[in-house]
């Protein structure tokens, strides 16, 4: 998927001046990648799903979906894109008034798709989302992350290659937050669905994407692998989401409170995947006769790389804390808090 200069403008409300909801995003997002897109509330997030899958026309810009320039396409060939795209949401949106499988024959119903057919793809989606014996039940009969299995099924049904997610596990408690980004992960995995999934939780981006765009204000202000952007983020507001779940260095407050607990100096050192490892950093403050603790901080795992951000306090001999500070710095990025 390629979006180029990519504009969405609503015009002015009585008294308002005109909202530009996408402002100018370039975005790649190669076939069988999970992209989550990240932002604050009103950052443009399900603006850019609309347009994604044809619901609302771009202003003006480029969105091209497996080689179809959406951008201008009639109503007509859009609903025929919109075959070859499921989606899911944070309020399920199933039918109150049909059961599982009512839910899951409908888009099929809609597709043509015959009885047999549709017999064979909804037992095998309802095997695959793990709730077979659920198929006479009525949604209301469902927990939360029973029925964002079945949203996730029905969207399924016609076998798309792309997922739109938006904010799918925002309903959810954690464990079965934790259940559904599993499933979906399969998905992925199994069917080679490219996912799309725009969420405020940087959990969520952790646990299922590979790539992480972040908006603000309708632009796309950092992309990037999401290892890349936990490790190192550029922008304040990737910072501000990072750090809800990596920490990265103590707050001029924790800071204070940690000079009243420890007398040395402290060190915020960054450990990187392939780079100098705890060990190497341990052992030029064991040579130079340097105590340390670590006070803040920690080891991440993302996708199997880790990376640490670790403030250390020292003590020792001012000459001999020195002489650690500097040789730390030469090994690994280092900053004297
Ligand atoms: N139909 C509309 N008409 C006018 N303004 C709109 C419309 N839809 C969205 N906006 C405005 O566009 C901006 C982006 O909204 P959008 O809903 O895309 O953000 P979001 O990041 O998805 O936030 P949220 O998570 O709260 O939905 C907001 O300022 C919003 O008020």
């Amino acid at each position: 998927m390629r979006l180029r200069n990519v504009i969405k403008t609503y015009p002015a409300a009585r008294g308002r001046s005109e909202v530009c909801a996408v402002d100018d995003v370039d975005l790649d997002i190669a076939a069988g990648d999970v992209q989550a897109i990240v932002g604050y509330s009103g950052a443009g997030k399900s603006t850019l799903v609309r347009l994604l899958n044809g619901l609302e026309p771009a202003t003006s810009g480029s969105i091209q979906i497996g080689g179809t320039e959406l951008v201008g396409l009639r109503e007509r060939q859009l609903r025929r894109l919109r075959l070859d795209i499921g989606m899911i949401f944070q309020q399920f949106n199933l039918f109150e008034s049909r059961t599982v499988w009512g839910n899951l024959a409908y888009p099929l119903d809609i597709a043509g798709v015959g009885k047999a057919e549709q017999q064979r793809r909804i037992s095998e989606l309802l095997h695959f989302v793990g709730l077979p014996d659920k198929a006479h039940t009525y949604p209301r009969n469902l927990s939360g992350g029973q029925k964002q299995r079945v949203g996730i099924a029905r969207a399924l049904t016609t076998n798309p290659s792309l997922l739109l997610a938006d904010e799918a596990t925002s309903a959810l408690d954690p464990e079965t937050t934790h259940e559904v980004l599993r499933l979906l992960k399969r998905v992925n995995a199994e069917f080679g669905t490219t996912i799309v999934a725009i969420t405020h939780e940087m959990e969520v981006v952790r646990e299922l994407a590979d790539h992480v765009a972040v908006m603000e204000n309708g632009r796309v202000v950092e992309t990037g692998r999401v290892y890349d952007v936990f490790s190192a983020p550029q922008q304040p507001v990737t910072r501000r989401f990072v750090g809800t779940v990596v920490d990265d260095e103590p707050s001029t407050e924790a800071l204070a409170a940690l000079r009243t607990r420890h007398p040395g100096r402290f060190v915020k050192l960054e450990l990187r995947e392939g780079g100098p490892r705890q060990t190497d950093v341990f052992a030029v403050l064991h040579e130079r006769g340097v105590a340390f603790e670590l006070v803040f901080g920690g080891i991440e795992e993302i996708q199997g790389a880790t990376f640490g951000n670790l403030t250390l306090a020292l003590d020792g001999p001012t000459a001999s804390v020195d002489e650690a500070v500097r040789e730390l710095a030469a090994l690994v990025p280092a900053k004297e808090l």
